[in-house]
């Protein structure tokens, strides 16, 4: 089992460089105004063209107008949409590319809640984040034992929330999901990332043997 790691809120070239030099499969930007990790559209084409051949951009929206989306999209050569607002089943599909739903998780509805996108429109993963104040990138996490409730829901997890070096090992080993998403855990300061930490953080992920 091999478990997909999202590294987001780039802001920095050479961030976004050691980022896909540390082994990640995904690099996150985030187009939300009220982000510190907020980037504008030629940041964001300029960060998106570092995308080896077979990585992901994935571009990060919070209750965005869907025409705004679709111009990110193709302004900024995104490959994944996520979106982290209170966005219903309806307003996921439509911009070209595969979607991600992300969901804060304060207790077991939230994650009922996740049902409700499986097999809807382009939803092709879910994505589980802690409930801090605000959409996201609050460095919080969440009981990682409700991921069990989506166990054969058929869309594939991804795991994020207060997740770092020293605590996503045992994330992964407790949800065994599909991915697992960081932003301020490997960070010096909001949007800047600290580079030692993004290597520990996909070592520590790709060191776990997940056959046993
Ligand atoms: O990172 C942000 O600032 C952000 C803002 C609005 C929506 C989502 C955001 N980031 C996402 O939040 C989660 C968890 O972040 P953290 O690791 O706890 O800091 C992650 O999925 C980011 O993609």
């Amino acid at each position: 089992m091999n478990v997909t790691v999202k590294v987001c809120g780039v802001t920095r070239l050479e961030d976004a460089r050691g980022v896909w030099a540390a082994g990640a499969d995904a690099l996150g930007l985030n187009f939300h105004p009220g982000s510190p990790r907020y980037v504008d559209v030629a940041t964001a084409a300029a960060l998106s063209r570092t995308r080896p051949p077979l990585g992901a951009v994935v571009g990060v929206f919070v209750n965005a107008k869907p025409e705004d989306i679709r111009l990110r999209v193709r302004e900024c050569g995104l490959t994944v949409v996520q979106l982290h607002g209170d966005e219903p089943p309806e307003a996921c599909s439509g911009y070209g590319v595969p979607v991600i739903k992300a969901l804060r998780v304060r207790g077991p509805e939230d994650v009922a809640r996740a049902r409700a996108y499986v097999g809807v429109g382009d939803v092709a993963g879910l994505l589980l984040d802690g409930a801090a104040p605000g959409y996201g990138g609050g460095g919080v996490t969440f009981d990682w034992s409700l991921v069990a409730q989506l166990a054969g829901c058929g869309a594939p997890v991804l795991v994020a929330g207060g997740l770092k070096p020293s605590n996503v090992a045992e994330a992964v080993k407790a949800t065994r999901p599909y991915g697992v998403d960081v932003a301020s855990g490997v960070e010096s300061s909001p949007g800047i990332k600290d580079l030692d930490a993004v290597r520990a953080f996909v070592r520590s992920v790709r060191s776990l043997n997940l056959w046993e």
